[in-house]
């Protein structure tokens, strides 16, 4: 009988304390202060949620708006939309680690990456033994690469596009592009997207981890476990095609180092110069495997962003080709652009920091973990081990750093037109200083030159020898935004130049 009472009482003890969590977590946990949609406050499942929707920078848009600067988005952590806090929470000397929504990323038989690894002292030190690999100079280096890859995009294009008046979605062909660069600079093997497509399903499957990673990555720990499953479904056997082509690259790079150059022979120089117990075999595969991962996507959606938004805009179009053509006048017919010389194109210059700056290929915030003793951003006192987070999306509208008009693809706003004027000098530095594509502080992109070395051959080349018009230039950019923000129906009609 007793028993049975107690079991009637049950529910109402789930209730109470229920009741009293919400109530904790609503009046009374250090971030009550703060707020946002109320399920988030309970849950990181709102978040999740948010992130398999693929929608988070609208969202966020509308929360700021609602909220203000410091919106609440899960029970212990805020997204801070103040350009001020940037030099705060991402300082190289503030202590703000990685929080762990970056373990999803991780492979779970494998230790930490560059880009997983939540331990700063460690991080630091991986990323000074590996850094010279992925500076300018040494890239510059692989450049012939890049320039071989692009022509054969052209020859493409010009083949189904240009030659018969069919419609291209640039957001796919730059995808298709930028495997083919990334595999051949980090292993010296290109996928043949170009040319075959998707034919292995290497870059569907590295395109749905990202997104995967970064919907787990949202969702609390308890619940990965659960959520995990429905996300890996029929993909083993095309992890297991990666794996062996990451072990066939090593193994040809180590029968023959002498014909190689990409990244793969850079690292294995430096572990041949730092001994195996310093850079081991296995972490020179998986950085390489990193350099696809993290550089293929992104530099495409940053292209495709690119040209939609320049398309969009005749005058910025006609600006920009009128530069580019000026430039290629130094160069013979089929001698493509190097990356040293559009570098030099201020008018292209801005237009890529504007491409970065309105379609940032990251689109969720990078949350960090307060440190110990605490912080003081925006003004307001942050106790330890609260997460914050910055998106790229917000910061780089903000209108009191970007103007007035920061909705709106204009490249001019990069550009000092006096030099005397102290003010606009002031200005454009500032936006410099808020451009936040490639993140900010210790964890800053390296891969960054990577992909600047792309685009800056890449478009010069197309719109030397292309002209580009939107098949519906009323309409506004598709972005489906999983951590990765990937552009969907670039579509283009393509006419080749004379
Ligand atoms: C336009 C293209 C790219 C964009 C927009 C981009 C964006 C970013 C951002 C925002 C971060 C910081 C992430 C964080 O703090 O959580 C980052 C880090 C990183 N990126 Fe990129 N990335 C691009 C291209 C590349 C390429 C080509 C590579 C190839 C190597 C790459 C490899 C990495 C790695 C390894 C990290 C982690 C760095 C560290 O923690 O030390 N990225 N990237």
């Amino acid at each position: 009988m007793s028993t049975n009472v107690s079991l009637v009482y049950l529910p109402l003890l789930g209730i109470v304390a229920l009741l009293g969590y919400v109530v904790k977590q609503w009046f009374f946990h250090p971030l009550a202060k703060y707020r946002g949609p109320f399920l988030a406050s309970l849950t990181n499942l709102w978040s999740a949620y948010l992130a398999f929707r693929g929608d988070w920078h609208v969202v966020m848009d509308q929360l700021h708006k609602k909220y203000g600067p410091i919106v609440r988005i899960a029970p212990n952590e805020v997204c801070i939309s103040d350009p001020a806090a940037m030099k705060v929470i991402y300082s190289i000397t503030g202590g703000f680690c990685k929080s762990d929504f970056y373990e999803p990323f991780r492979i779970p038989t494998d230790p930490p990456s560059l880009f997983t690894d939540r331990d700063e002292a460690r991080h630091t030190e991986r990323r000074r033994l590996v850094g010279s690999a992925y500076t300018m100079n040494s890239l510059l280096k692989l450049e012939p690469h890049v320039q071989i890859i692009i022509s054969r995009f052209v020859r493409q294009l010009d083949k189904l596009f240009a030659s018969t008046n069919e419609v291209a979605d640039m957001s796919t062909w730059f995808y298709r592009m930028a495997y083919d660069v990334t595999g051949q600079l980090a292993v010296g093997r290109s996928f043949n997207a170009i040319d075959e497509g998707d034919r292995f399903g290497f870059l569907s499957l590295f395109m749905d981890r990202n997104a995967n990673a970064g919907v787990l990555g949202r969702a609390p720990a308890w619940a990965r476990p659960l959520i995990a499953p429905f996300f890996n479904t029929t993909k083993i056997q095309v992890y297991k095609d990666i794996t062996d082509f990451m072990q066939s690259s090593m193994n040809v790079h180590l029968t023959h180092p002498e014909v190689h150059s990409d990244m793969m022979s850079l690292m294995l120089q430096l572990r041949d110069a730092k001994g195996e117990e310093v850079l081991s075999m296995d972490q020179v595969q998986r950085d390489c495997k990193s350099v696809i991962a993290a550089g293929a996507d992104t530099t495409a959606s940053t292209l495709a962003g690119m040209l939609h938004y320049i398309c969009k805009d005749r005058r910025v179009y006609q600006t920009l080709q009128k530069e580019i053509d000026a430039a290629s006048l130094e160069l013979e017919a089929d001698q493509p652009f190097s990356a040293t010389m559009t570098e030099k194109l201020p008018y292209f210059a801005a237009c890529i920091q504007e491409a970065l700056r309105m379609h940032s290929g990251v689109g969720f915030p990078l949350p960090r973990v307060v440190p110990e003793g605490g912080a003081v951003i925006s003004g307001e006192v942050f106790p330890e081990g609260v997460v914050v987070g910055m998106n790229a999306w917000q910061v780089h509208r903000n209108k009191d750093v970007f103007g007035e008009d920061a909705d709106v693809f204009r490249p001019e706003r990069w550009i000092v037109t006096n030099a005397a004027d102290r003010n606009e000098v002031q200005r454009v530095k500032n936006r410099e200083r808020h451009q936040f594509a490639f993140g900010a502080g210790t964890r800053t992109c390296i891969g960054k030159h990577i992909s600047l070395l792309e685009v800056r051959i890449a478009i010069p080349e197309l719109m030397r020898r292309f002209d580009f018009t939107l098949e519906h230039p009323d309409r506004d950019i598709e972005v489906v935004n999983m951590w990765f923000a990937t552009t969907r129906n670039v579509k283009c009609y393509i006419k080749a130049r004379s």
